[in-house]
């Protein structure tokens, strides 16, 4: 069945968008990224950071009062918007051209019915990622969560490590990575970026790529945060979603590779300028 699957390779990162002489930053793409509690701001921040390198204009991190207050003592690009009591994910999302829901987010009742609501109501391209998959994997496929991620028409996106996806859709054989990734594409209706020393992305109607670029310096706290924030930021874009992931995990193991030893998930942000020129068309060049 991978027979006929694709490395990914420089190509899928040639097609991101580029900006030009009407662009501005609010048509450039508008990125939300939704953040967890006060003690967890660090991977949202990793996800926002990477959106925002990877060329959304506007990218605002999404917190409750108490997380937005540490937020605001970090970010300086990043917009902060508040979620006072009572306002809904989905409204405060209204206006943006993506979002990423899943870093550090939480395991709650709460965090469950949160996810609900932006999966149900947020009709953009939606990028879910750790937390959030845990609870999808809670409620299962008979459930309401999983029914309404089914349901959804825009794209979404999922990024399970092996751990994420065993919680999704159970144990599987290592040298079945490609064909769980692929059905559990089609059982969820999702984009599916299966994580790990070769990361595979599958869809519902059967496409499939894979990865083995990435160091194993890329095993590291945050990293899966920052692919993401890439995938968000290249959707907010107007990227499609398979390419906008397969571009993402391109782009992610590329800049990981020129840190390699040392490597910290906030290095890949630091590196992606220098990927991305030698990316850039000619007549983008300045320098
Ligand atoms: N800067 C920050 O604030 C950061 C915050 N972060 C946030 O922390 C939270 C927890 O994140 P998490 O990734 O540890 O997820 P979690 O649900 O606890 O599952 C982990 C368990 O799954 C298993 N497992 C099996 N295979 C695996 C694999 N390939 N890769 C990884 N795990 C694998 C393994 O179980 P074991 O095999 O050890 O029994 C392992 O113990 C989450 O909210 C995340 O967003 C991070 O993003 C980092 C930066
Ligand atoms: N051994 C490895 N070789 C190459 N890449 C790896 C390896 N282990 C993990 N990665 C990559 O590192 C990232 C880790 O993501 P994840 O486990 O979600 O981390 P976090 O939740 O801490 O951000 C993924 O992009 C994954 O593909």
């Amino acid at each position: 069945m991978t027979e006929g699957a694709n490395s990914i390779s420089k190509a899928a990162a040639l097609a991101i968008p580029w900006p030009g002489p009407d662009s501005h930053k609010h048509n450039r793409g508008r990125l939300a990224v939704i953040c967890g509690g006060p003690l967890q701001t660090g991977a949202a921040r990793l996800a926002a950071a990477a959106g925002h390198r990877v060329g959304a204009g506007w990218v605002s991190l999404i917190a409750a009062p108490e997380a937005a207050v540490i937020l605001a003592c970090h970010e300086t690009e990043r917009l902060i918007l508040e979620r006072r009591a009572g306002a809904q994910l989905s409204d405060l999302c209204e206006g943006f051209d993506a979002c990423v829901l899943g870093p550090a987010f939480g395991l709650s009742e709460a965090h469950a019915g949160d996810v609900l609501d932006l999966v149900t109501g947020f009709a953009k391209p939606l990028v879910l990622d750790a937390d959030a998959l845990t609870l999808l994997g809670r409620t299962g496929p008979e459930g309401d969560l999983w029914q309404a991620v089914r349901a959804r028409t825009a794209p979404t996106i999922i990024t399970p490590h092996a751990g994420e996806f065993e919680r999704l859709a159970g144990d599987y054989a290592p040298d079945k990575k490609a064909e769980v990734s692929l059905a559990l594409a089609q059982a969820l209706n999702v984009i599916v970026v299966h994580k790990g020393a070769v990361t595979w992305v599958a869809t519902p109607e059967g496409d499939l790529a894979f990865s083995d670029l990435a160091t194993p310096f890329c095993a590291s706290a945050g990293t899966g945060d920052v692919l993401a924030g890439l995938i968000g930021g290249l959707l907010a874009q107007g990227m499609a979603g398979f390419d906008a992931a397969c571009a993402a995990v391109w782009l992610q193991a590329s800049a990981a590779n020129r840190i390699g030893p040392g490597l910290i998930a906030g290095d890949i942000v630091s590196a992606l300028p220098a990927i991305l020129n030698d990316l850039v068309p000619e007549e983008l060049k300045r320098n």
